[in-house]
């Protein structure tokens, strides 16, 4: 188990390590045309979960969310302390 700030702390050192095999690193090579498009997806599944799965689906789809909001952060080169300071 992890919090969202130690999953950012992961995907910061696996975009300086880049180990093979890494999905950050291959969701970082990717683009953020193709980052965006996985958030949207996300999201959406999010949405259906919330509407028809269940509490641990929607956790599920909420966990691979949150990594991609974050993935998209880290190509941007933002901080978790850049959205905090919105919070
Ligand atoms: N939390 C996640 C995480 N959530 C989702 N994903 C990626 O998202 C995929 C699942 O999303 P999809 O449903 O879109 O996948 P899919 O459609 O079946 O397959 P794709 O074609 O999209 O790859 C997984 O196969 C992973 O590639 C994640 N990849 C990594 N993490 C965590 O990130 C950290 C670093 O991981 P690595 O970079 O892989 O070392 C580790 O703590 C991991 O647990």
């Amino acid at each position: 188990m992890k919090t969202f700030d130690e999953l950012f702390t992961e995907l910061l050192q696996r975009a300086d390590s880049r180990p093979d095999g890494s999905s950050t690193v291959a969701a970082l090579d990717a683009g953020i045309h193709a980052q965006g498009k996985k958030v949207l997806e996300e999201a959406g599944e999010v949405w259906i979960a919330a509407e028809h799965e269940s509490d641990e689906q929607l956790a599920e789809e909420a966990s691979q969310l949150l990594y991609r909001l974050q993935v998209i952060l880290l190509a941007r080169g933002l901080s978790l302390d850049d959205v905090y300071r919105y919070l």
